[in-house]
């Protein structure tokens, strides 16, 4: 088993540091944005489509080289330079300061690791190989995409329209019932073919023949 804990952090708001500017910091840093971070880099220079970020006011920027107590107001740090000895610097702050700290050239140096993440409205699958080979994550990643479609993020937000509906009306046993009938396929396939108002009828009537 790896011995990575998988995580699903709320980070809405919250003070993400990145050291670096480069194409490893854009990465991590276009899917902080995605997640509602606030985002402080942390560079001498940053790569074009960073520097449009911070233009469009998605990201701040501090045009420098780190230094010691730039971690302090991170709850995460994400270390992307091409210096191995920075790197070093930023995890030893971060550690110090008990932050938890991300080091790209390095996974023994990381107090968390990325996973690979494929994303459909509230679905999150995330696929990690604990840094064996990123590669592969990414690979894995691109197969599951092909099961898992656009559709997806419709056919959950329709579920949870109904959870508390469901579970004020209906008792456990029913419940399960409810669930086991509008996850047996024909809700997503209709989805799928572009049939909501449909979809949503076959839930409605779900629901409708458990009522007592
Ligand atoms: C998943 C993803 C998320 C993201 O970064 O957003 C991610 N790396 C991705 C891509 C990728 N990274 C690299 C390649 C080139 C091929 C290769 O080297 O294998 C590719 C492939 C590509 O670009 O397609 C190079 C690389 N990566 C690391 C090192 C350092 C080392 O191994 O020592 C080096 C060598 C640098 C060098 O050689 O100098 C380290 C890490 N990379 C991780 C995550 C963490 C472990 C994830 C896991 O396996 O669980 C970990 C440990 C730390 C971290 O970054 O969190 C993202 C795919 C997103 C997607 O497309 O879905
Ligand atoms: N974890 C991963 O997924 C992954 C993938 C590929 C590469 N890497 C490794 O990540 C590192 C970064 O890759 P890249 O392609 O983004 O590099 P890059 O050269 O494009 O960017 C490096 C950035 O670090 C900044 N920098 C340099 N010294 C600094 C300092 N003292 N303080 C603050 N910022 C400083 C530079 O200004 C630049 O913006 C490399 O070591 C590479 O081996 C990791």
């Amino acid at each position: 088993m790896s011995q990575y804990y998988p995580v699903f952090m709320d980070l809405k708001e919250k003070e993400v540091l990145v050291v670096g500017g480069g194409a490893v910091a854009e990465r991590k840093i276009v899917t902080l944005l995605a997640h509602s971070a606030r985002v402080r880099v942390v560079a001498p220079a940053l790569i074009p489509p960073l520097l449009s970020l911070v233009r469009e006011g998605k990201c701040l920027w501090e045009q420098k080289e780190y230094a010691d107590g730039d971690v302090r107001d991170a709850l995460l740090v994400f270390s992307c330079t091409d210096k191995e000895e920075v790197n070093a610097r930023v995890a030893a702050d971060a550690r110090a300061m008990a932050r938890w700290v991300n080091v790209a050239d390095d996974p023994d140096k990381c107090g968390f690791i990325v996973p690979s993440i494929l994303e459909r409205g509230d679905l999150t699958i995330a696929v990690s190989t604990a840094g064996s080979s990123p590669l592969v994550a990414r690979q894995i990643r691109a197969e599951i995409e092909q099961s898992y479609g656009e559709e997806m993020a419709e056919y959950l937000a329709l579920l949870k329209k109904w959870r508390v509906e469901v579970k004020r009306s209906l008792p456990p046993e029913k419940r399960a019932e409810f669930w086991a009938g509008v996850t047996d396929g024909k809700v997503r396939n209709l989805i799928e073919q572009g049939q909501v108002k449909l979809a949503e009828g076959v839930v409605e009537q779900c629901f409708r023949s458990l009522l007592v």
